[in-house]
């Protein structure tokens, strides 16, 4: 009779989900020792790093992701990350080891008190299994409830006593089920909103990660030419929808509830594909649409459509719904639009430092085309974009909530998912700290990430925050003097130091020849977000 761990296996290779991202404690040793050899085990030293790199996997792969932690204490640890996670619908199947079930109670050492609600609210379903016999239905359950839409990272906590249990001979049945989300609008629907747009004289795009999440950038590309319509991308982003260089891109929305209204004023339908409505930053009242603006928001999620405070939302598929309105429009009832001019000339840096944009011009002129930017440099991301001519599906990733840790840890996980494109992690030098420990990672399994670090000696978005709010000086805003390239050495990656462009031309060049990590510490001027 097979026993509730081989169920499990079974059940995680019918999923595709052979790789675990983990770290481990005594409570997970009986599920991973002798892990079956079409299994491959990625270690994190640190579990938020751990959770990271599953995400930027999942991400990369459009696909779910399986993360075994230890504990209350490696689930404490990844849930700062599992705020990015749940924001950006990450399908993550996150189990964690427990206690021997009758043990639990007593809390002994290394119970997991209360499992269940310990990642709530960061989860979209969590559970500890009220038998040994339900493990692998419940893991079952976590895999569909993960991929389904909206999607999103879920929990599974499991006595270690149970993995040895038999299993019942029905959940067989487990080994083949399915599980899809179709959600395609109506023909009354999808007429009533090409009319809508048919009607508008000055439409606009905003479109979200969730558009690149399902790679459906060039359907939004062909609803916006045929409406020639201008396209953003919605505030916060955490992926790039379209392409930067196209004529009907008009940039990243500002995250301010009133500078989003000016600069949508004059438009009078906005049509929001795959994002939040909207994920708003700074504290930044006033109007949320102009008189005669009109907003229709597409999502994935319910939760986005429900919780939206204004405008009118279905619940849908993107791609689909992209593709049937191109073709239900009416094409030519507005001038062609006029592209933004070319990417200005970078900015120059003070002496022996580079102003970000310099960064980001050099490393955009010698990355390849298709290169993945991570990034996690919160002062730099307007430069980034003045930059940026991002191209592709899958191009940018930055954290969905902002919770630092995510930048090299997601690097390492979307390299490991996408292995035919160059990943480069742009990353402050306050935020490489919170996951430091994914350069070991990287080293460990030869994963050739470019992790470039911009150093400019303080928590910059937090001194440009500080302004936005008159705050004054604060305490805790400057992180002088940290090397980067002995930490990295420490950790197995080698590192340089460059202070000028043409040392940065040549540390990329060798850094892309080199098939290995490499990291590059760069001294930046402070700019503002
Ligand atoms: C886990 C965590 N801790 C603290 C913060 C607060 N925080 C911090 C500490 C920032 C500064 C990041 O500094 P950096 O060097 O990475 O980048 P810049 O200098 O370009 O801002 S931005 C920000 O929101 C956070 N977002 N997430
Ligand atoms: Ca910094």
């Amino acid at each position: 009779m097979a026993s509730v761990r081989d169920v499990t296996f079974e059940l995680l290779r019918a999923h595709g989900l052979t790789t675990i991202f983990g770290n481990p404690g005594s409570n997970e040793l009986p599920f991973l020792a002798g892990l079956p050899d079409d299994f491959r085990y990625l270690l994190g030293l640190h579990e938020g790093v751990v959770l990271a790199m599953a995400d930027g996997y999942a991400q990369a792969r459009r696909g779910p992701a399986l993360v075994n932690l230890h504990a209350a204490a490696g689930t404490g640890n990844a849930m700062g990350q599992l705020t990015n996670s749940v924001y950006s619908h990450s399908p993550l199947v996150v189990t964690a080891g427990q206690q021997v079930r009758s043990t639990v109670g007593q809390e002994v050492m290394l119970a997991n008190v209360d499992a269940a609600a310990l990642p709530r609210p960061l989860v979209k379903w969590s559970s500890e299994p009220a038998s040994a016999e339900d493990v692998p239905r419940t893991i079952s359950q976590a895999i569909h409830t993960a991929t389904l839409a909206p999607q999103g990272p879920v929990y599974v906590s499991v006595p270690y006593d149970d993995w040895r249990a038999e299993s019942s001979v029905e959940a067989r049945h487990l080994l083949s089920r399915t599980t899809v989300t179709a959600a395609a609008l109506t023909t009354p629907q999808l007429t009533e909103l090409a009319a809508m747009l048919d009607r508008a004289e000055r439409p606009v795009l905003i479109l979200g990660p969730d558009v690149d999440a399902v790679a459906a950038n060039d359907h939004a590309v062909a609803l916006a030419e045929a409406l020639a319509a201008p396209a953003w991308i919605a505030p916060s982003a955490s992926r790039c929808p379209f392409p930067t260089r196209h004529p009907a891109f008009r940039g990243v929305l500002p995250a301010g509830v009133k500078a989003i209204s000016d600069l949508l004023a004059g438009h009078d339908l906005v049509l929001v594909v795959g994002a939040p409505v909207f994920r708003y930053h700074q504290y930044d009242p006033g109007r949320y649409l102009s008189e005669g603006t009109r907003l229709v928001h597409l999502t994935v999620d319910p939760g986005e459509a429900a919780r939206a405070p204004m405008g009118d939302a279905i619940v849908c598929d993107l791609a689909d719904t992209l593709a049937r309105l191109t073709a239900a429009v009416t094409l030519g009832r507005r001038a062609a639009l006029v592209p933004l001019p070319p990417i200005p000339a970078p900015r120059s840096g003070s002496a022996s430092r580079l102003h970000p944009e310099e960064v980001f011009a050099v490393l955009r002129d010698t990355a390849p085309a298709d290169t993945v930017w991570v990034t996690e440099s919160t002062s730099t991301t307007g430069a980034f974009w003045a930059q940026a001519d991002l191209r592709e599906p899958g191009s940018y990733y930055f954290p969905a909530s902002g919770g630092l840790g995510f930048g090299l840890p997601a690097a390492v996980g979307v390299q490991l998912a996408d292995p035919d494109r160059q990943v480069v992690a742009l990353v402050g030098d306050g935020s490489a700290n919170y996951g430091i420990t994914a350069l070991w990672t990287a080293a460990r399994y030869r994963i050739p990430v470019i992790f470039v670090i911009l150093r400019n000696g303080t928590y910059g978005a937090l001194r440009w925050f500080a302004q936005v709010l008159a705050a004054g000086e604060a305490p805790g805003l400057d992180i002088p003097d940290i090397d980067f390239t002995a930490l990295a050495a420490g950790y197995g990656v080698t590192g340089v130091t460059v202070a000028s462009r043409t040392a940065l031309v040549e540390a990329v060049t060798d850094a892309l020849a080199a098939g290995e990590p490499r990291l590059i510490q760069v001294d930046t001027d402070l700019t503002t977000p």
